[in-house]
């Protein structure tokens, strides 16, 4: 029997690097999380400690900051790409790159109606993401958007479950539905515009959820995964992860007052986490390596 190295990766994760845009007195921000995972023929390290073709991941860091010293930073993929193809380009060794991104949102400040030249607010806490893999000369991208918080009123039942022993939960033909909405889609090429294609993504997502009269939320995944491959035909599938924010109606019987579904205690955990993906029936699965690492 014996006993070897398996699939690997490494890189400096979380290279938080923030940008601004000087060629006019009106700023621009680009503030960033970037990481970047290495994968080539990495075996010596693992093995005996030789570390002739281990580009450390301290040079990885000042690489992620060198890049947007460069060429201005432009959409996240494409300086994902651009960081992926220059440590496949520059060292031998490296045969793959998996750099992540996640954009943090700025918001000018309004002063007398107008957005002000150089100061900004964090508009919220959502984020859009990419992951760009490159393998040789291919390379794939998924993007998406992480944290986006949204509520509906009204609209969402849920009953016609299974009931047992331990059943405590009470169907509802009213009830809030609320979650933070991550998800991520996988392109089918790269010729894309990819501002565009995110902006376009994010609203079809909000409209559906806003518009689908919901019986689980479950439906809303489904229907929202299904709007986005509708709309966009650059896109092969959309993975979500929906923590459902339950509000539990506040019983308000004790002091003699009736609760017309008006307050609620909004509890943060535990939390229901309904995840799935929404793909094509058409197009070939991903392999996992685009994802996350081979075969983990
Ligand atoms: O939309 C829902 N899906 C569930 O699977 C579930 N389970 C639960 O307790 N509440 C809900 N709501």
């Amino acid at each position: 029997m014996g006993i070897v190295m398996g699939p690997n990766q490494y890189g400096k994760s979380e290279c938080r690097i923030v940008t601004i845009n000087r060629d006019s007195s009106r700023h621009t921000i680009k503030d960033l999380n970037v990481s970047t995972a290495l994968r080539g023929d990495f075996d010596e390290t693992h093995y005996t400690g030789d570390n002739a073709k281990v580009l450390p991941t301290d040079t990885q860091k000042n690489t992620v900051y060198a890049l947007a010293k460069e060429q201005s930073v432009g959409e996240i993929e494409d300086f994902a790409t651009r960081l992926g193809r220059h440590f496949i380009d520059t060292q031998e060794p490296v045969k793959g790159a998996r750099i992540l991104v996640e954009e943090y949102a700025w918001e000018r400040i309004p002063v007398s109606g107008t957005g002000h030249d150089h100061s900004f607010a964090r508009s919220s806490d959502e984020k859009r993401t990419t992951a760009v893999t490159i393998d040789g000369s291919e390379t794939h991208v998924v993007s998406g958007l992480k944290d986006l918080v949204v509520l509906k009123s009204t609209g969402s039942e849920f009953w016609g479950y299974p009931k047992d022993r331990f059943t405590t939960l009470a169907e509802t033909d009213d009830r809030i539905l609320a979650t933070a909405v991550t998800a991520r889609w996988r392109y089918l090429h790269t010729d894309v515009d990819w501002a565009k294609s995110f902006e376009s993504v994010r609203e079809t997502m909000l409209e559906t959820f806003a518009t689908t009269h919901s019986y689980a939320l479950q439906q809303s995944l489904y229907e929202m995964g299904k709007a986005v491959l509708e709309k966009h035909p650059e896109v092969a599938e959309v993975r979500m992860s929906l923590p459902n924010k339950h509000h539990f109606l506040v019983d308000m019987q004790q002091f003699g007052l009736e609760n017309n579904n008006e307050v609620f205690f909004a509890a943060d955990r535990p939390y229901g986490l309904i995840e799935g993906t929404v793909s094509r029936d058409d197009v070939e699965e991903a392999p996992k390596a685009w994802y996350s690492l081979p075969e983990f």
